[in-house]
């Protein structure tokens, strides 16, 4: 699913109401009914007040299609307009004017402090202040309102975007932005959902398809693309039914150091859980028993180095390399790092200490193949980019580096985003419960599993990280996310695939 800027939306909506020649009142109308449908399915009627507090742009607009439904259909609803400014959009004042079909209750103008109504904390409010068109922080009295919505308990539903936040740019998270517990989104997400300073104000959120311009809507090149469950189902390949274990590829872990052996065990569990026909574990030569004993599946070259890799020698032909996890940095095994990347021509997936290796050492940029994956969580991002001012210069720093590097990046968080040139994919998969020590060495395990069975590296990486949260999702709802252990969210993999094929489950009836 295309992620497009606010310019865009506001281009799709503009063409949406040329080419269907339904006008911007009526679709107003149209969005208000869905959105209505859907909050009539969770309360059914309930006597509860509804407050909904409207801006004078289209937002606001919304707000008052919404409360007209709301009204003709029984609910108990006050609605407040934030007096704000005399440049009020000709689609507010239309739904303005058509409340008055519905009530004789005029909407109560709001234009300082002393105007704030009594909330209580059984009081569902909706917020239709501003959207996608705030162009500035929101200041003097109507900051006071944001404030005052923010501090009562009372559950708050956002329209399209919590009011104050900004849809796609950077923007002082200091300023008042309603702190919303739902939202329901316009056609798409926007970018600022996703990212770790500006998504929490959404709660959860739930896009509602409201029906603009295909035509343009295919043709926008977007901000970034969410992977939806389709489009990871449609990346699987199933397997052959006359195949063999050459089939699915040889992964060749680099990883492990005393004390930290568990990372090695975790990656390499992760391939062989993501499919990888072979996997052999090179590893420092005291981790050979411990390996052996914890994955009898996998195959073991030990390094002359007791404790660290310190060399790199193998026969083994055509391996998918995946270096990195509880590694160390040291001199020796900074040479075996490069040692081994000189040998690879395909892509490789570079993890953990691997980066911070990377970042050490300039000069290996060169060895790295074309199109490996390299899976930074912040702290090595940081020192693979430098410093960022806020989450949008992060995403220009790593498209930077993508671009000049030739590589894809994975940047971990609760939102992971696969970087690749300038093109961004959102992950929406995985928990809170994820972060917990060794996910990522699995993550690295299943992106290589993935390459070793020649999906190509993007589709690896996007593909590898969705199943990942997916695994981690499924394996909550069994340990909740206190109980996730990364072994746990290793072993749920094959849970995640087959959870790629279930049934949409039915939407409820409406009345
Ligand atoms: N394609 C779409 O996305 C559609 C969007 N619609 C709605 O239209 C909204 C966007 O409407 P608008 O462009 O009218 O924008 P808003 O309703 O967000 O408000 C913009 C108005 O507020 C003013 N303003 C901006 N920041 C302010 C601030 N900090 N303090 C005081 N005033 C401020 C602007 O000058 C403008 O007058 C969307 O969020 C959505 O609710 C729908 O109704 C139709 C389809
Ligand atoms: N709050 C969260 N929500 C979803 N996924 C998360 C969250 N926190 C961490 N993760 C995922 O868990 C993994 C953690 O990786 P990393 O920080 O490298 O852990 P480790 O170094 O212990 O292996 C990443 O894939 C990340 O996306
Ligand atoms: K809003």
């Amino acid at each position: 699913m295309k992620i497009l800027s606010a310019q865009q939306l506001a281009e799709a909506d503009q063409s949406t109401i040329d080419k269907n020649q339904i006008s911007s009142n009526d679709l107003m109308g149209h969005i208000a009914k869905l959105i209505f449908d859907k909050i009539h399915q969770r309360l059914q009627g309930s006597p509860v007040p509804i407050k909904i507090f409207c801006g004078i742009g289209k937002n606001g607009g919304d707000g008052l299609a919404l409360a007209r439904q709301m009204i003709q259909h029984g609910y108990h609803v006050t609605t407040y307009v934030t007096n704000c400014s005399k440049k009020r959009a000709p689609e507010f004042l239309y739904h303005y004017d058509k409340i008055k079909e519905v009530t004789k209750d005029w909407p109560i103008l709001l234009s300082c402090k002393e105007d704030f109504p009594d909330l209580h904390p059984q009081d569902i409010i909706i917020d239709a202040i501003f959207g996608t068109g705030i162009n500035r922080p929101i200041d003097g009295w109507m900051a006071d309102l944001v404030h005052y919505l923010n501090k009562t308990p009372a559950f708050k539903l956002a329209i399209d975007m919590p009011s104050g936040l900004y849809a796609n740019t950077p923007q002082d998270i200091a300023t008042p932005i309603i702190q919303a517990q739902h939202t329901f989104s316009f056609e798409t997400p926007k970018l600022s959902f996703f990212l770790s300073q500006t998504g929490k104000f959404t709660g959860t959120f739930e896009v509602v398809q409201i029906g603009l311009d295909p035509e343009y809507m295919m043709k926008a090149a977007p901000l970034a693309q969410i992977i939806t469950p389709d489009a990871a189902k449609s990346m699987y390949k199933p397997r052959d039914k006359f195949s063999h274990k050459g089939d699915y590829g040889h992964v060749l872990t680099m990883a492990g150091s005393k004390g930290k052996v568990g990372a090695a065990v975790l990656s390499n569990s992760a391939a062989l859980n993501m499919g990888a026909g072979k996997v052999t574990a090179y590893i420092p030569a005291h981790a050979n028993v411990i390996l052996q004993s914890s994955l009898p599946e996998i195959m073991t070259i030990s390094s002359l180095g007791e404790n660290f890799i310190t060399d790199f020698e193998h026969d083994i032909k055509d391996i998918t390399l995946c270096v990195g996890p509880g590694l160390g940095t040291g001199d020796d095994v900074s040479s075996a790092f490069a040692k081994a990347l000189s040998q690879q021509s395909l892509p490789v997936v570079i993890d953990a200490d691997g980066l911070n290796i990377l970042s050490d050492n300039s000069d290996y940029w060169k060895l790295i193949p074309k199109n490996s994956i390299l899976t930074p969580h912040d702290g090595e991002l940081e020192k693979l980019i430098g410093q960022w001012k806020d989450d949008y210069d992060r995403l220009e720093k790593a498209k930077k580096l993508s671009i000049d590097k030739d590589v894809i990046l994975v940047l971990k968080g609760a939102h992971t985003i696969a970087v690749s040139g300038k093109n961004l994919y959102i992950n929406d998969t995985g928990n809170p419960g994820m972060a917990t020590a060794g996910s990522g060495d699995v993550l690295s395990g299943i992106i290589a599993g993935l390459l070793a069975q020649k999906y190509d590296a993007l589709t690896a990486a996007v593909f590898g990280v969705f199943l990942h949260g997916r695994a981690g999702d499924i394996a909550s709802q069994t340990y909740a996310h206190e109980g996730l252990k990364a072994s746990i969210i290793s072993n749920f993999v094959g849970a995640a695939i087959l959870d790629l094929f279930r049934p949409e489950p039915q939407q409820p009836q409406q009345q």
